[in-house]
């Protein structure tokens, strides 16, 4: 024992000895020898101990090139160490996951893992670089970077360049799909890019909303057919790259207020599983704004700017519409802005041109599988251009309440698929235009879980007679305009139909 104390002293001092003598040497080699030979000397050190170092390793960084975009190698390798590895992780970090009922557990940073591919090994570490203050300011030169760097030994490089990696990226999205938590964005008026890197121009919460094509009141043929659609261009990756097409869907949804518009566009993103980008055109300043938040977009998404024409100013205000005489007025008036310096401004305001640039112009070129749908109550008043096929390739009419709709809605709100009140109700809504919203404020019976659902439908039924009432006048007026319209020959003709309560031309 005491003879063991003895050997570890000495072998501290040789220790300390040899290091005070690499000091030296340090010294000497940076005081004495020229820079030349230094450098050289260095460049050989790094080979020779490069040489003997049997490891190479690749650097994932957060972000490739530009800040715009987060390298998917990066994105894909979080869900991939968690499902993968995390258990031989020591320090992790816990999320919940969700539905709320699990948690995910995820490598923390400064963390290393180790995995296992086809018998090479891999180890992986998550780093984390620090932001580099900048001297005499507030400010950082540049943003902290996450990274994770994979270390492997070097004759299994091919392995890992060639499939590892490409492995990690297929099993990372798969599991990103299955575990994400779908959320809703909306673009910030007050996010500004107060720094190029920081800002991001949207924010969000989780999306969690209940509609769903079962639950949504329409024509069952035409909702088929808009389930359809979906379905292929989820499975149209190939399909759209074949025939050279970006892989993106434009879908206008018009009708009356009330009639389900907002609540089709929950049901799209249940059924695909998407995110909704839900972008607020009226607080955005300038096109290049919206080109930026186009492209901060990410896959399977949805992006969606409801109510389309109270939006913008999109009355086509195109070249060739317009006579000679209107031109050379228009470039008067342009020229006298251009003096006032007006003309910069305008410059800078969101266009219906700027718009459709995005729609199928430089935004087709980046990013994929996304899904553009526009709402609007008065599809009249849209540009052609805006609406034009091949810009949106669908459109889809959310129209009032008939039976087959009603019929889902008192499923969804009584639970009950018959009732011998249905006659009456489905003769009304045939004389009746009343909205599924309104239908659906009827069968409401919040906390009544037990209510008889008679009592919903007749209440129905009273909101059905109500407005079939105070829509005869109107009916009445109608007629009353064409017969006067068709002369004295009409008004008899017309006074009959209305006795009988029949609407017809008076011709
Ligand atoms: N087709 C429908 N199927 C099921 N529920 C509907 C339908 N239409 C309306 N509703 C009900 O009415 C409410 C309002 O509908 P929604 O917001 O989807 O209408 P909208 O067409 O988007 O109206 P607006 O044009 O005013 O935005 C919804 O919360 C939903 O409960
Ligand atoms: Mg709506």
């Amino acid at each position: 024992m005491n003879m063991d104390h003895e050997s570890l002293m000495a072998f501290s001092a040789k220790l300390t000895s040899t290091i005070g003598g690499l000091a030296i040497i340090w010294t000497m080699f940076r005081q004495f020898i020229p820079y030349e030979l230094k450098h050289h000397l260095l460049a050989f050190a790094f080979k020779y101990t490069s040489f003997m170092n049997p490891y190479d390793r690749f650097i994932i960084e957060e972000y490739a090139g530009e800040r715009m975009n987060r390298h998917e190698l990066y994105i894909a390798s979080k869900p991939y160490l968690s499902d993968h590895c995390s258990r031989r992780a020591r320090t992790c970090r816990i999320e919940l996951g969700k539905d709320s009922d699990r948690f995910l557990v995820s490598i923390g940073e400064r963390s290393e893992v180790t995995d296992d591919f086809n018998g090479v090994k891999i180890w992986w570490r998550s780093s984390l670089r620090e932001p580099r203050p900048n001297p005499g300011t507030s400010r950082n030169v540049d943003e902290e970077k996450r990274y994770y760097t994979l270390t492997f030994h070097k004759r299994h490089r091919q392995v890992v360049e060639g499939s590892y990696l490409r492995h990690v990226l297929k099993k990372g999205r798969a599991i990103t799909v299955r575990n994400r938590q779908r959320r809703l964005f909306t673009n910030n008026p007050d996010a500004r890019w107060t720094s190029y890197f920081t800002k991001t121009m949207w924010s969000h919460v989780a999306f969690h909303h209940p509609s769903t094509f079962e639950t949504l009141a329409m024509d069952p043929v035409k909702k088929q057919e808009i389930i359809n659609d979906l379905s292929e261009f989820r499975n149209g990756k190939e399909y759209y790259s074949r025939i050279g097409k970006a892989w993106k869907r434009g879908y206008l949804l018009y009708g009356p207020p009330g009639t389900g518009k907002s609540s089709m566009i929950s049901a799209i993103a249940n059924f695909l599983e998407y995110d909704i980008y839900d972008l607020e055109l009226t607080t955005v300043k300038s096109n290049s704004e919206l080109r930026k938040l186009f492209i901060e977009t990410t896959g399977k998404s949805i992006i969606v700017i409801e109510d389309i024409d109270c939006s913008l100013d999109l009355t086509g205000k195109r070249k060739g519409s317009k006579s000679k005489e209107e031109e050379d007025k228009d470039n008067s008036a342009e020229e006298k802005k251009r003096k006032s310096g007006l003309i910069e401004e305008e410059k800078e305001k969101v266009t219906l041109s700027g718009l459709l640039n995005f729609i199928d112009g430089l935004w087709s070129a980046c990013g994929e599988e996304r899904i553009l749908i526009f709402t609007t109550n008065h599809v009249e008043k849209l540009d052609p251009a805006l609406i034009r096929t091949g810009r949106m390739d669908k459109h889809i009419e959310m129209s009032y309440c008939d039976f087959e709709s009603f019929r889902v809605l008192a499923k969804n709100y009584l639970g009950i698929q018959s009732h011998d009140l249905y006659g009456t109700i489905s003769k009304l809504l045939e004389e009746v235009k009343i909205t599924p919203s309104d239908v659906a404020e009827s069968l409401m019976c919040v906390g009544f879980s037990n209510a008889d659902p008679r009592v919903y439908l007749e209440k129905l039924i009273k909101s059905l007679e109500k407005k079939k009432e105070s829509e005869e006048p109107q009916k009445k007026d109608d007629i009353a305009e064409e017969v006067h319209e068709n002369g004295n020959n009409g008004v008899k003709i017309a006074n009959t139909c209305v006795e009988n309560g029949v609407v017809q031309n008076g011709n």
